[in-house]
């Protein structure tokens, strides 16, 4: 998918040499910006998407266009198989109000209705009746933790509360994906947590697909199972947060990693190393997916040498001090080039593979 605003924005990602262009050279040719450059990538059903990236990398257009409500220029979409691009106003009216429902940054609640009629606004639209809209708006109201501020307006709750609003309007109509566009970055840090601990536990009970917009790494790292980041309209790296801060694809984003710890994020089936002999017998036991950080307290509190990295009931490999520390010193290898022969660290990872126009292989094709 391409989105070019400016004159004969057409021309732009037909014309390979227009394509090719710098963002400066781009403007000063054709007076024309590519917010969404050559983009591809699919959304799993159940995931939570990120999509990072720095003011102005393109992260708000490229989610806008998923629903159309900014009209890409070129490309292919589809949703669960149906081509968006294909939809006439009303299914697309229909998709935006039933099936992909969007949660802003600067909550767009209602001022003069109450929290419940807020959270009822998306059924109402739907037409659904007024009794059972509010049966339903009562149910999402207590799932979002806003018990008991039903008659309040959103004047007088905080700011976390509104978005929790916001977060309930959408969930309320039940959509097939959740549209995040940095809803929390307004909030202060640990309602900020707070709202991101929300969004896991609803993702955990209900297995909803996301995409959440960020420009906060943490906020990415936290609540991502894939992260797209964004660098000048090209998705410069699509990964899991292990693969992106273990293996970042270039410098730019080597520099984008460089604060994270990388103990919390590279997990011990990525760290460990071939068992040996008489490892078996010795150490505390950890699932694959365990953090270095969770070995390190392991090995810290049994006094090992090392942790066993268990698979049911099977040896998978080992972890030991020099590993672990290796892992914290940044002198270890990442998922796709691991020093460990470990079964399946990774799947698309690496600079190859996880290049900006989505022509890793293991990416599917929802959007092209
Ligand atoms: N309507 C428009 N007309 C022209 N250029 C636009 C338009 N909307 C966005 N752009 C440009 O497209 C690029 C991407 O903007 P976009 O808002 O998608 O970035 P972003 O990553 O969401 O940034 P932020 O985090 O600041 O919201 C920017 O260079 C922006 O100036």
């Amino acid at each position: 998918m391409w989105k070019v605003f400016g004159p004969k924005a057409e021309r732009v990602p037909a014309d390979p040499e227009l394509a090719a262009l710098t963002p400066a050279e781009l403007r000063e040719r054709t007076g024309c910006t590519a917010a969404v450059r050559d983009v591809s990538f699919d959304v799993r059903k159940g995931e939570v998407f990120v999509v990072m990236g720095l003011s102005g990398s393109g992260k708000s257009t490229l989610v806008r266009c998923l629903t159309r409500l900014i009209e890409p220029t070129s490309g292919s979409l589809a949703i669960d198989g149906e081509d968006v691009l294909a939809m006439d106003r009303t299914r697309l009216r229909a998709l935006r109000r039933h099936r992909a429902a969007m949660v802003f940054q600067h909550f767009g609640l209602l001022p003069h209705r109450s929290v419940l009629d807020n959270v009822a606004y998306g059924l109402e639209i739907q037409g659904m009746s007024r009794a059972e809209r509010r049966e339903k708006a009562a149910e999402v109201v207590v799932k979002v933790g806003l018990e008991g501020l039903e008659d309040r307006k959103p004047g007088q709750l905080s700011g976390g509360q509104q978005q929790r609003v916001g977060l309930a309007r959408a969930l309320a109509v039940d959509p097939q994906v959740l549209l995040f566009d940095e809803p929390f970055s307004a909030l202060d840090p640990l309602i900020r947590r707070e709202m991101q601990e929300e969004v896991i536990r609803l993702h955990h009970e209900e297995h909803r697909t996301m995409v959440f917009i960020t420009h906060d790494l943490n906020e990415a790292l936290r609540l991502g199972d894939r992260i797209a980041l964004m660098r000048d309209g090209r998705v410069v790296q699509l990964g899991t947060p292990e693969e992106i801060v273990g293996s970042p694809a270039d410098a730019y984003v080597r520099d984008f990693v460089r604060d994270v710890p990388r103990e919390q994020v590279i997990t011990v089936g990525t760290a460990m190393r071939d068992p040996e002999p008489g490892d078996h017998d010795s150490g505390p036991a950890l699932g694959p997916s365990a953090t270095v950080s969770e070995a390190i307290e392991a090995v810290a509190r049994s006094g090992d040498p090392a942790a066993r990295v268990m698979d049911r009931g099977r040896l998978l490999g080992v972890v030991d001090r020099e590993g672990l520390l290796g892992v914290v010193a940044g002198t270890a290898s990442g998922p796709d080039t691991g020093t460990a022969s470990g079964p399946d660290t990774g799947t698309a990872s690496g600079p190859d593979t996880a290049s900006a126009s989505g022509a890793a292989s293991g990416e599917a094709a929802a959007l092209r």
